[in-house]
């Protein structure tokens, strides 16, 4: 009506700056403000657009009464959005907005060097003037976080690999990367109920500890040691961890990484709600040359000497000795998890596993470096049951008592990991009653062969002491030859049991 009454009264060269003036007034006298966020800015994809998109998701899925259904690539849930020209009223913090979803029939003459698509989408985000403030400073910050917390939700997993040996993709990116979807959680992962609901709380924390990581000038990253023998679980535990955040995971081959500044560069390609791996720690170590830089420094104190290389695949001569430019050493390494450079982006866990807690350098032990060693040990009673629970669905109640009692006598002596142990409930899964009985047996097997090995090391020591004791006295006094001949024949006789025993755990 404004646009006829104005062609009517005004000569066209008027038209336009009074219709400006109008809407002046207008917006002058109106109590809101609007905001357009267009999906595209002419060159960029308008990332707020997408956010906004997904956090409407999760209201428009239980207003609308029409939603429109998307899913992303890699994503494994249904995201729901506003359908074309629609509205959605929210409240954030007792202040109301609205949001219009518009979508327009793109003007076919607009010249661009991409192709655009044929419509033109933005969201409008009306707001009281006098909320302006809320809306521009807190509102959109927590639209922001609000939509990565469901992307990270909606998406699976990523699990990283650099096995491509330093080399780049096409997008400079030197992490390859595939959907991670391993099964393990901290509900099937066997071990002590306490010590797992203490790393769960523990992981909680963290997660949520942003501001005390900013109050205490803390970076904000954890650092976990899992040790303990091959099958107890310490793999499984890193992909409960990552399941339990809905962090991705960086597994970090340190043999393929050649000097520290490519070591950085990893480091800095890692994105923030991730998990670094380095599995197998005491094996990417080369201890040898450790040992050697250990015996040529000066003074005691070894572990200071923090230049030894890591058993990369480095060329023959390259002036390895000098831990020169050519190769990534310890203090790299350390560098890494909590120098200066581990805090380029927030919120990283490092984990670090070994089968050989004895064999890492004190350097990588000492307190404040990894933030808490987790022991995975052999299978505990409480352990079994979890495992009986996850591979025959047995509760405690589903065993037999005497049979229950009789797998709590044997399973601490038996000293078998829950890898061992599901392999026998996987075998006869069928016949969960036999699984069990099959699983005492196994139990009582070890823990006799256990302590049989016991016995006869016990055996060796004191013999050791007693030989010890009887070369002492043999300097001091005249050997009493009938004495010597016992301990003699005593020995022999633990020694010929002793090498039995220990055959018997090579074909073991
Ligand atoms: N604590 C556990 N709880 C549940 N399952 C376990 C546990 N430990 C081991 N397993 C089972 O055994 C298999 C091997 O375990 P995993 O790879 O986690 O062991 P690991 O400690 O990482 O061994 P390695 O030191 O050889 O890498 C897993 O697939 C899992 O099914
Ligand atoms: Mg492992």
């Amino acid at each position: 009506f404004s646009q006829s009454l104005l062609s009517a009264v005004f000569p066209p060269e008027l038209r336009y700056v009074t219709l400006k003036f109008i809407h002046r007034i207008c917006n002058w006298f109106s109590a809101y403000c609007y905001y357009d966020i267009t999906e595209n800015d002419g060159v960029n994809t308008n990332e707020l657009y997408n956010a906004v998109q997904l956090y409407l998701s999760s209201s428009a899925s239980i207003t609308g009464n029409r939603v429109s259904l998307s899913r992303g690539l890699n994503s494994s849930n249904i995201t729901f959005g506003l359908s074309n020209n629609d509205s959605l009223i929210d409240t954030f913090n007792g202040v109301k907005v609205l949001w219009e979803h518009i979508v327009t029939p793109r003007n076919s003459q607009t010249f661009s060097w991409r192709p655009l698509p044929e419509e033109k989408r933005g969201f409008i985000l009306r707001a009281k003037k006098i909320n302006k403030g809320i809306v521009l400073t807190s509102y959109l910050d927590f639209v922001m976080e609000k939509a990565n917390e469901i992307r990270r939700k909606n998406q699976d997993r990523l699990l990283y690999t650099n096995s491509r040996g330093g080399s780049l993709d096409s997008r400079g990116h030197p992490w390859e990367s595939v959907p991670f979807k391993h099964p393990s959680t901290f509900e099937t992962l066997a071990m002590c109920p306490k010590k797992k609901a203490e790393i769960m709380s523990d992981l909680l924390d963290f997660a949520k500890g942003e501001s005390f990581y900013q109050r205490t000038g803390r970076a904000w990253k954890r650092g976990y040691l899992l040790y303990g023998p091959p099958g107890t679980g310490k793999s499984s535990m890193i992909a409960a961890m990552a399941n339990y955040l809905g962090y991705d995971i960086y597994d970090l081959e340190l043999t393929e990484v050649h000097t520290n500044s490519e070591l950085r560069k990893l480091l800095m390609k890692t994105s923030s709600k991730s998990i670094i791996v380095i599995e197998d720690i005491d094996c990417s170590i080369n201890l040898t040359n450790r040992k050697n830089n250990n015996s040529t420094s000066s003074g005691g104190g070894g572990s200071n000497n923090n230049s030894y290389n890591v058993s990369s695949p480095s060329p023959p001569g390259s002036g390895e000795e000098n831990g020169g430019g050519n190769t990534i050493t310890l203090s790299g390494l350390l560098n890494f998890t909590d120098g200066l450079w581990s805090c380029c982006g927030s919120e990283r866990i490092f984990v670090f596993t070994t089968n050989h807690i004895e064999k890492l350098d004190p350097a990588l032990l000492r307190s404040g470096r990894m933030d808490m060693h987790i022991h995975m040990s052999y299978s505990s009673f409480a352990a079994l049951k979890i495992l009986l629970k996850n591979y025959l669905g047995y509760d405690e109640d589903d065993v037999e008592k005497k049979i229950l009692e009789q797998l709590e006598d044997v399973i601490e002596m038996a000293e078998m990991t829950p890898a061992d142990i599901s392999e026998v409930l996987i075998k006869n899964r069928r016949n969960k009653d036999k699984a069990v009985l099959e699983l005492l047996e196994a139990l009582r097997t070890r823990a006799e062969r256990n302590n049989n090995n016991n016995a006869v090391k016990l055996s060796r020591e004191n013999c050791t002491v007693v030989d010890e004791e009887q070369e002492k006295r043999a300097l001091e006094e005249s050997p009493k030859e009938g004495v010597d001949d016992q301990l003699q024949a005593k020995c022999d006789k633990e020694e010929k049991g002793g090498h039995d025993a220990n055959d018997d755990e090579k074909v073991l």
